[in-house]
């Protein structure tokens, strides 16, 4: 199952985790270098690359000309204009999508980059309000605080528009994207369906973050280091910056304004500026990928498999963080799987992987790879790490295989040295699917700080029976522990509101991303 893991719950905004990829990021308040990321030395610093303000496409003007996405397959309706004369690109892509549409075996249909159908599209020419003064209500994501700066509300005003037609932005977006500069299609994967929803979620993001320049830059820093493993190049930026101008100029008929285009225009130059420095910096110290040969394949269940790598050269990371993984199989398909031990010394990582339907990555480590293939993997990212800085307990809840970064904690506490009570919940639906029992209860045998207990939630069981969150308000008290929950995103939220129900702190509880563990889910 593809595992991503983040942050404090306290930091937690719903809007993602923070590995560097898109919509992928919890806001985190704590400083970078808290969290594991390498010591930077001032001298090191690359550079700042300069970036070309993008060349909006979204005039005034060109509300009154629309920019057209690629048209849509047959001919074009009524009332609807069709490719422009000479404009053969438009066809070639199409044919190249759909060669690539066909070498898809298994899996998910693939919409690819298809422009949204026409009578999805109101003409801007023809029927678009006057731009008016809408406001997000205060229920909305995007509510304008007090003290939000010009651009802040401007911004926040369009988002608010545009959220609740996402998929149509996002698909015009990248319809433009890949039309428009056909040359960036290779860097994304055949299958757009999760991309689609990332990116725009990330911009939302970063958007919103617009007036909290430390946690946007913590953010848009993680994102820049994260998208070298794509190839992504500075020139690429400003082509992107384009076609999201063009898209929201498209749809965000009531709020687009030649002021609100100038915002957007000085926002996405500011975070395309952060995210090149970084990769530029980053590219001083860590390559943009590791390959590493699988060296392990153990099945445990009839879908679940612990797989153990060995990188190509030295893979720093902390305990409880994940990383990235691409297969040989799925190129350009990337998912998050938490380490499943502490570093070692011998540079070895595993990880627990569980087959899902229609999960391309999760189904191919568990049935396909065999030792000796080589995948990619990413930088590690998340800070669901111990603090060694203090001695309280450490709570542990693990659901399914969830139990991996959890069995790393355990791990880290033990090579640190200072002993400090652990105590695991661990959660499964039967005791067959507690796949890494034998495993957590040898860790416990060897350490008496150690306590670890086995929650049945839907079958017979010698251990507890019941779910999680149940199974820890029996046991207790928990004013001494910091809490750490990894599992599914039903489990992560019943289980914090437990936690806090039962007197932790919210930003002691740490936990998965839970917006990410639903899109893995999918
Ligand atoms: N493989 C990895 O490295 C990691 C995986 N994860 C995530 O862990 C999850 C594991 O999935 P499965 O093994 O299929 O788990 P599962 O669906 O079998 O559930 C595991 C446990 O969570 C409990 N649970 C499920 N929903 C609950 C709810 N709404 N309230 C309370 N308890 C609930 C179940 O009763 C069971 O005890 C996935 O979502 C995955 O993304 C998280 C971190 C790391």
């Amino acid at each position: 199952m593809d595992a991503p893991t983040t942050t404090s719950s306290a930091g937690s905004d719903g809007s993602g985790g923070n590995s560097g990829d898109w919509g992928w990021f919890t806001p985190s308040r704590r400083p970078a270098e808290e969290q594991g990321a390498p010591d930077r030395q001032s001298d090191e610093r690359a550079p700042s690359r300069p970036v070309n303000p993008i060349r909006p496409v979204g005039t005034g003007a060109d509300r009154r000309t629309p920019v057209e996405p690629p048209p849509a397959p047959g001919p074009p309706g009524p009332g609807v204009s069709g490719p422009r004369p000479g404009d053969r690109r438009v066809d070639e892509r199409r044919v190249d999508d759909r060669r690539v549409d066909e070498r898809r075996a298994p899996g998910p249909a693939t919409p690819g980059p298809t422009a949204p159908g026409r009578e999805e599209h109101q003409r801007p020419d023809e029927a678009a309000p006057a731009p008016q003064d809408v406001r997000p209500g205060p229920d909305s994501p995007f509510a304008v605080p007090e003290t939000a700066s010009p651009d802040a509300i401007l911004l926040r005003r369009t988002m608010a528009e545009v959220e609740p037609i996402s998929d149509k932005v996002t698909s015009y977006f990248y319809a433009l994207l890949f039309v428009q500069h056909p040359e960036l299609r290779p860097l994304f994967p055949a299958a757009m369906d999760a991309q689609r929803d990332r990116l725009f979620k990330a911009i939302l993001t970063a958007a919103r973050l617009i007036d909290d320049p430390d946690i946007l830059t913590d953010f848009l820093t993680r994102l820049g280091r994260g998208h070298r493993k794509y190839g992504t190049q500075p020139e690429h930026y400003p082509a992107v910056g384009e076609c999201l101008i063009g898209a929201l100029t498209r749809y965000a008929v009531t709020t687009w304004t030649d002021e609100a285009e100038a915002a957007w225009v000085r926002a996405y130059t500011a975070i395309s500026q952060i995210m090149i420095d970084a990769a530029a910096e980053d590219e001083l110290r860590a390559p943009a990928w590791w390959q590493a040969e699988v060296v392990g394949h153990e099945p445990r269940t009839h879908d679940i498999a612990v797989i153990t790598v060995r990188p190509d050269q030295p893979y720093p990371f902390l305990a409880g963080q994940y990383t990235s993984v691409e297969t040989p199989w799925w190129p350009r398909v990337w998912r998050h799987y938490s380490f499943a031990s502490a570093p070692r010394s011998d540079g070895l990582l595993s990880f627990h992987v569980k087959a899902i339907p229609a999960g391309w990555v999760s189904s191919a480590l568990v049935h396909r790879a065999r030792p000796g293939d080589v995948i990619r993997l990413g930088p590690p990212a998340g800070s669901m790490t111990v603090d060694h800085s203090n001695d309280n307990g450490l709570l542990c809840l693990g659901g399914g295989t969830g139990i991996a970064p959890i069995k790393a904690l355990v791990e880290d506490v033990a090579d640190y040295g200072r002993h400090r009570p652990v105590e695991v919940f661990y959660g499964a639906r039967n005791d067959h699917d507690l796949y890494d029992i034998d495993t957590m209860l040898r860790l416990a045998q060897k350490h008496p700080w150690l306590a670890v207990r086995p929650v049945v939630s839907d079958g017979p069981t010698n251990g507890l029976s019941g779910r999680l969150p149940d199974a820890v308000r029996q046991y207790g008290p928990w004013n001494a522990f910091d809490a750490y929950l990894s599992g599914p995103p039903g489990m992560i939220r019943s289980g914090v509101d437990a936690l806090v129900g039962i007197g932790i702190p919210s930003h002691r509880i740490r936990h998965d991303s839970i917006e990410e563990l639903a899109a893995a889910a999918e």
